[in-house]
């Protein structure tokens, strides 16, 4: 029994989306249908229509959420102009708002607490720690180029093949191939491959052969395996039947055959620094991102001992909690996904129905132009991009933070604030560099040395105070990637915002991105500022009023003008 909606209390005015005025040029109205079992379905009823021929029909859509809404709606427009006459046009009309969304809500409520219990019943992996152990065994020794020589083998097969895995010779490195990480769905990874050879302008050409220069002769690059080069040989082996051996021995195994790609790697031994920069470029390569270097030109002991236990993750996350993996793996349904093929204006993007952020002129601001942030968005307010489900491609001008990164990196020992990061090529003013990666989780009682390595959700570190809204956090101290290298300045050359693309805003758990706050020189130190607030305050004070010093604060090194003298612990 369909059910016109009782006390209308929205009107579609009011509603979001809408033409690009916000307006609603064809009324609808929204009732409620009660199925036999009881259970409530929503349905918007938009007009009657006379066909050419003579007979009439209804437009009408079963809605579940504001995105059919405005999805129906476009198709009502379309429905119209095929149309002779319309009648209708002056129903009243309600959206029955909390009804539906009640509806809603419940509904992905029990999908994610069936995810959670599927999740618990499985034991989760906790296989990376014999990696640990293999990247410590040569912790405590010197760096060293030579030693004996080890090959890794790495054999890519055109088309499946039943060979069993055990015939090929691995290292623990395999365990890192190119598949994605549990968080990174399939799709990302393939689309990050599409990104690179659409966005030559600092990623690909210039800075590739820069890179080679600059990288130890053991990093292997994804475009030279892709092109099939034997590192350290001028000839390429593609589509050349070379049998694998043993790892060390150069004698073929018997699993590879004909037409099998297989990559020799007759490198050193590795051991200390390079050993972990080697670990770090497999991992930071696997997620489609450019080189990760590790330098230091400053004579002080090289690398400590926790960090050969740092696994690098470019873009995943680790979730020791199952129940918070299972509330990030959000069900298709409930993501807003757009029809656009490109998303080249917010107001005509499916995805920014929700977006609040306007200008004068009432239109809804965009992130992001020609690929840069724009900063446009007031801090704090997440920046909501283009979803798997979403029509559009990886070419979309809203997918930004979603891309792997482009740029090379140098973690680098700096001469007062321990390690930091800095990029080995120059930088424009909006260019979004990485996002903060690591252990997501309730940062109530973090062992203390783990509290300077933790960002709240808002794009706000949490150094060693956390708010109740702050209940999830990322904590990179022992996971992550060259973000939680990113030192502290009172002129920071980065800025961070929030932002969602493989979960959806209601999760509250965004990715933490960094992005150029103006354009910044090839080699200087990228730092962010780790208390914002703390500088507008600043800005805004008379200078009479002195800040008060929090009790745990650490002696600001960022040798800034305007250093602030202290940071907040
Ligand atoms: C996110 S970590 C940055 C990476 C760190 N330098 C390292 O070596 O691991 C934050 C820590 O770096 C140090 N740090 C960062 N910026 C600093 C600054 N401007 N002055 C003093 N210490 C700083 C502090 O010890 C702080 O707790």
């Amino acid at each position: 029994m369909w059910k016109r909606s009782p006390s209308p209390e929205e009107s579609w005015s009011d509603a979001e989306g809408g033409n690009e005025n916000g307006e609603w040029p064809i009324k609808g109205v929204v009732g409620e249908e009660v199925d036999p079992d009881g259970t409530s379905r929503y349905e918007v009823r938009w007009g009657n229509w006379s066909r050419k021929d003579g007979t009439n029909t209804t437009w009408q859509t079963d809605i579940t959420d504001r995105s059919d809404l405005v999805n129906s709606w476009k198709k009502a427009q379309g429905h119209k102009r095929n149309a002779l006459a319309q009648d209708s046009l002056d129903m009243e009309v309600s959206w029955p708002d909390d009804a539906v969304h009640k509806r809603f809500t419940s509904l992905r409520a029990q999908a994610y607490e069936e995810k959670k219990r599927k999740r618990l019943e499985k034991p989760s992996a906790a296989d990376w720690d014999k990696e640990i152990e293999l990247a410590c065994r040569h912790a405590d020794e010197p760096d060293a180029e030579d030693g004996n020589a080890a090959s890794r083998l790495r054999v890519r097969r055109g088309t499946p093949r039943s060979t069993p895995s055990s015939d090929i010779p691995r290292s623990s490195s395999f365990k890192h191939t190119r598949g994605p990480t549990p968080s990174n769905p399939p799709s990302s990874s393939k689309r990050g491959a599409s990104v690179r050879t659409s966005s030559p302008s600092i990623g690909d050409g210039a800075f590739r052969s820069l890179m080679f220069k600059l990288s130890s002769s053991t990093v292997e690059s994804p475009t030279d395996r892709s092109r099939g080069v034997k590192e350290g040989s001028k000839n390429s082996i593609k589509n050349r039947p070379v049998k694998p051996g043993p790892a060390g021995n150069s004698k073929p195994a018997s699993s590879a055959v004909k037409g099998d790609v297989i990559f020799v790697r007759n490198t050193k031994t590795l051991r200390g620094r390079a050993l972990l920069q080697s670990n770090w470029n497999q991992a930071a390569h696997d997620a489609g991102a450019a080189d990760i270097r590790i330098s230091n030109e400053i004579v002080d002991g090289d690398i400590e001992q926790h960090l050969h236990k740092f696994k690098y993750m470019e873009r995943s996350y680790r979730f020791d909690n199952d129940g918070l993996q299972s509330i990030f793996d959000v069900d298709s349904g409930a993501f807003l996904s757009c029809r656009c093929t490109t998303c080249q204006r917010a107001s005509q993007c499916d995805c920014q129905t929700e977006s609040e952020i306007t200008n004068e002129r009432g239109h809804k601001l965009f992130a992001y132009y020609g690929g840069l942030f724009a900063f446009c968005i007031p801090q704090g307010v997440e920046v909501i991009e283009c979803n798997k489900y979403c029509s559009c491609s990886s070419l979309c001008g809203n997918r930004v933070a979603q891309k792997p990164r482009d740029v090379p990196i140098e973690v680098f020992k700096t001469k007062q604030c321990g390690w930091g990061a800095r990029c080995l090529v120059a930088l424009p003013k909006g260019k979004v560099l990485g996002i903060y990666t690591g252990r997501r989780e309730d940062v109530d009682n973090l062992p203390p040395e783990h509290i300077g390595y933790v960002f709240d959700l808002d794009g706000t570190e949490v150094r060693g105070q956390h708010n109740a809204g702050d209940k999830f956090s990322v904590d990179s101290y022992d996971c992550g990637n060259w973000t939680r290298f990113v030192n502290h300045s009172c002129s920071p050359s980065m800025k961070v915002f929030s932002v969602v693309f493989d979960t959806i805003r209601e999760v509250h758990m965004p990715y933490v991105a960094f992005v150029a706050a103006r354009d910044i020189p090839a080699g200087e130190e990228l730092t962010i500022d780790y208390e914002p607030s703390a500088a507008e305050e600043m800005a805004e004070s008379t200078g009479k009023q002195k800040r008060k010093m929090s009790p745990t604060a650490l002696l600001c090194k960022c040798s800034s003008k305007r250093c602030r003298g202290w940071i907040k612990q």
